[in-house]
């Protein structure tokens, strides 16, 4: 079944939210955003709406997201958007300035909808007095109003030293969409769209672009040490997608339930694995990591370091469950 990652998006009043969700709408790139807002406010919706033209933008007016609105409340706007007819590939929730992350992140886990999986929590927090405690709990934290600030480089590495997903400066909230989501191919009209015109009116915008590492194995990787190594937030590590095959071993008898080869997909520290499809296989491994100011050595050092040696006894019965646990059913692409 198609399912379609829902990303919340919360911060502080004025912190740049909405600026964020409109550069994803402009750089879409043939990605369908779905955007739910609290209220229709004075920025940017009718940008939104314009830009984001193969986009669908629904408000939950009154108030609070997390206050007027209750898990049913929320799970019927989801239901609609999310419904495989939308043809959406991505929806963000933009939380107002006042609502309490924690609460969102608990209405949207709440959302009994099969086709809406949790994309994770970006909070957007204000470069030149980041409130640490959203950055804390955030899978990404976009720090917002680099140009602002006097000093980017410490605002960033005083957010890092208590962030444990991962961690991306901006200005005007400019980031990059292939943070949160793969570009969609589809078939270009003739004439320039709608978007691409936009992006180019936007052109004054510094962006933030998105690295790419990749790494490959042609033995399995250790499950208990892969899922230190995407717990532990990797430096300028947004998003890790890929397949891994972890030993034979990981558990006692390779059965349906549990596979030998796996989907890997992270948004920051949000990690989701399922049983690759059959068509996607591998002798060890094929991971992307994607981010910005990526050091590839150290992360391929790290990942290498995860590779089961030839003469390594083999793991535990369980010990497959320290990534399995994360096990939920992925948006196919
Ligand atoms: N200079 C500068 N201005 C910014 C930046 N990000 C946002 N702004 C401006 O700050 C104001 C508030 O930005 P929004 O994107 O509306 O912030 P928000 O978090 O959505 O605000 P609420 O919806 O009220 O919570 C707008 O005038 C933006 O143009 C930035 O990085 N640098």
């Amino acid at each position: 079944m198609r399912t379609v990652p829902v990303v919340l998006v919360a911060g502080h009043l004025g912190v740049g939210k909405s600026s964020l969700v409109n550069h994803l709408l402009r750089h879409a790139d043939g990605v369908r955003i779905g955007v739910v807002v609290n209220d229709f406010g004075a920025l940017g919706i009718d940008a939104m709406l314009v830009a984001g033209q193969a986009s669908s933008v629904t408000s939950l007016a009154g108030g609070c997201l997390c206050c007027v609105t209750d898990a049913d409340g929320l799970s019927a706007v989801l239901a609609d958007l999310v419904a495989p007819a939308t043809g959406l590939d991505l929806v963000v929730v933009e939380a107002s300035g006042l609502a309490e992350p924690r609460e969102l992140v608990r209405l949207l886990l709440a959302s009994p909808d099969p086709h809406a999986v949790y994309g994770g929590l970006v909070s957007v927090v204000d470069a030149r007095d980041p409130d640490l405690d959203h950055a804390r709990l955030a899978d990404l934290v976009v720090v917002n109003g680099l140009d602002l600030c006097p000093s980017a480089p410490a605002a960033l590495e005083a957010v890092r030293s208590v962030a444990a997903g991962a961690v991306v400066g901006t200005s005007h909230g400019a980031l990059d969409p292939a943070l949160l989501v793969d570009p969609v191919r589809r078939p270009q009209p003739a004439q320039l769209t709608l978007d691409a015109l936009l992006r180019e009116a936007d052109g004054e915008h510094p962006h933030v672009g998105a690295e790419t590492v990749s790494f490959t194995s042609e033995q399995p990787l250790d499950a208990g040490r892969l899922a230190a190594f995407l717990e532990s937030g990797p430096r300028g590590v947004v998003r890790v997608k890929g397949i891994v095959r972890l030993p034979d071993g990981g558990a006692a008898v390779p059965s349906e339930e549990v596979p030998d080869v796996w989907e890997v997909q992270t948004v920051g520290t949000a990690i989701r694995v399922r049983p690759a499809p059959g068509r996607l296989t591998t002798r060890g491994a094929r991971l992307v990591l994607i981010g910005t100011g990526l050091d590839e050595a150290a992360l391929c050092d790290g990942l290498s370091a995860c590779v089961v040696g030839e003469d390594e006894a083999p793991p535990s019965e369980h010990a497959a469950l320290a990534l399995t646990r994360y096990r939920i059913d992925l948006a196919t692409a």
